[in-house]
């Protein structure tokens, strides 16, 4: 049958048939979706040909830019040769073999093995039993419960949603599970009060050994947290928190899990965010730049401490996919890395391209309307303020997020807007120009809408 009308209505197909992410259907049949159609370095392109400057790389994730076609051809060479077979059973494919070494050597000395899913939500999962199964291994089977974070984002599956701590996705689904526990998070610009950050920054660590005492350190597992909070809002720590929550982790016998999907593969300015805040995590759960998005895949990577164990002790951890490791996946992902690899991608971020988005996108903070113009490498947030002098917040934070949100898009630019934070995170290989077109762009949305406000 032919395709040609569901083609030439797409939007009317996919209000037909499409229930789609963190999304409500009956607004968006409304307003009807758009169909982006393709994508070239650092711009999208909708099916009006309405090109956009995508400063959220996707989501979070295309960190190469779009439009490089050798993972295409990396991926069809595989697939012609093999598209698919799994990893158990004693079976493996040489893609899946070479990523996993590939991985391995930029995650440093104490991170020798990597266990592979097919998202950021599996990773998230798949670490937590891993925990688990880790202490029951070595004689501490009460260590179960796992501290997260208020405001975290770990994922949509059971476990990652329950560590995540979005409120309005425990509140679906009746989460969190039994065994997850919640405390603050290092947001300084909302909750540090009169302290200074760095004050903040320990006081907000401390909770962590406040909840250890609290629970009792044998029954507590792991404590899980992003090197920067992504979806929370791009919550960038005070100096002084990651020292302090490793320093805890150390004494009072948790593992360290530092989620990476986001903030690995660059995105900091190095391979992974522990490495930029000195921590050695025991897990790191990846996904995103792994393949920048081009094929689904993520993974966790395993410390000696913790693969050992495995290894020697566990026998057969009873967990997996089928399409852990898939190879086409993986043969993207090489190619992925390769790109990142050969063209300094993460050095740029470090030396070149991180700091001079920082001096671009911090020279907004001048604007009547934002409190606070933040970044780490290739993550920025725009804290929107009501009254900048007080760090006075709006009475409607989504709707003024929203709105130069939209006002950005109309004008061509792609922002992601939590609440009344504006988070950017462009691919990692946007052109000084194109930077200070988003800056541009992000001053005349803030200009229209704090005008819109005060008419
Ligand atoms: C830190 C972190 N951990 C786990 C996940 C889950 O990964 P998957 O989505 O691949 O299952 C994520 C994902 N992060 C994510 C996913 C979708 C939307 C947004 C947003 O900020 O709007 C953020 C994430 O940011």
């Amino acid at each position: 049958m032919s395709d040609t009308p569901s083609r030439s209505n797409l939007a009317a197909v996919d209000a037909a048939h499409h229930l789609h992410p963190f999304t409500n259907m009956k607004k968006l049949n409304a307003d009807g979706t758009r169909i982006i159609q393709r994508g070239e370095g650092a711009h999208i392109f909708d099916s009006n040909g309405k090109k956009y400057l995508d400063g959220f790389a996707g989501l979070w994730c295309v960190n190469i830019g779009y439009g490089r076609t050798e993972i295409a051809e990396a991926a069809m060479r595989q697939m012609n040769e093999l598209p698919y077979y799994n990893t158990f059973f004693g079976t493996t494919t040489t893609p899946t073999t070479l990523l996993s070494e590939k991985v391995c050597a930029r995650a440093g000395p104490h991170f020798n093995h990597v266990f592979f899913t097919n998202s950021g939500s599996e990773a998230s999962d798949t670490w937590f039993r891993m925990a688990r199964v880790y202490w029951a291994a070595v004689g501490q089977p009460a260590k179960k419960t796992v501290i997260a974070r208020r405001n975290g984002y770990h994922g949509s599956t059971v476990a990652g949603a329950s560590m995540g701590g979005m409120k309005y996705m425990h509140e679906q689904g009746d989460l969190p599970i039994q065994g997850v526990v919640h405390i603050g998070q290092p947001y300084w610009y909302a909750e540090g009060g009169d302290l200074s950050p760095e004050e903040f920054g320990l006081k907000v660590a401390r909770e962590l050994e406040e909840k250890i005492d609290e629970l009792g350190e044998d029954n507590v597992a792991a404590f899980v947290a992003e090197p920067v909070q992504g979806a929370g809002g791009v919550i960038i720590p005070p100096s002084t928190y990651w020292p302090e929550i490793a320093r805890i982790c150390k004494a009072r016998n948790i593992l360290l899990v530092s989620d990476e999907v986001i903030c690995g593969f660059g995105r900091l300015g190095s391979w992974f965010g522990f490495q930029h805040f000195g921590v050695e995590p025991d897990l790191a759960p990846i996904a995103k730049g792994l393949s920048s998005g081009y094929l689904p895949i993520g993974g966790v990577l395993v410390s000696d401490r913790i693969a050992d164990v495995f290894i020697n002790e566990v026998g057969e951890f009873n967990h997996g996919f089928t399409y852990s490791g898939h190879p086409v996946c993986a043969a993207a992902a090489i190619e992925n890395l390769r790109i990142i690899e050969e063209e300094r991608l993460v050095e740029r971020v470090r030396d070149d391209i991180g700091p001079y988005f920082a001096k671009a996108w911090g020279s907004l903070a001048d604007h009547d309307m934002v409190g606070e113009a933040v970044s780490v490498g290739l993550m920025g947030a725009l804290q929107l303020a009501a009254d900048k002098s007080t760090r006075r917040r709006f009475e409607k934070p989504d709707a003024v997020g929203s709105a130069v949100r939209n006002h950005a898009l109309a004008n061509g630019l792609v922002l992601r807007a939590t609440g009344d934070r504006m988070l950017a995170s462009p691919p990692l290989i946007i052109s000084h120009e194109e930077v200070d077109t988003m800056v541009r762009i992000a001053r005349q949305a803030l200009d229209a809408v704090w005008a819109d406000m005060r008419s």
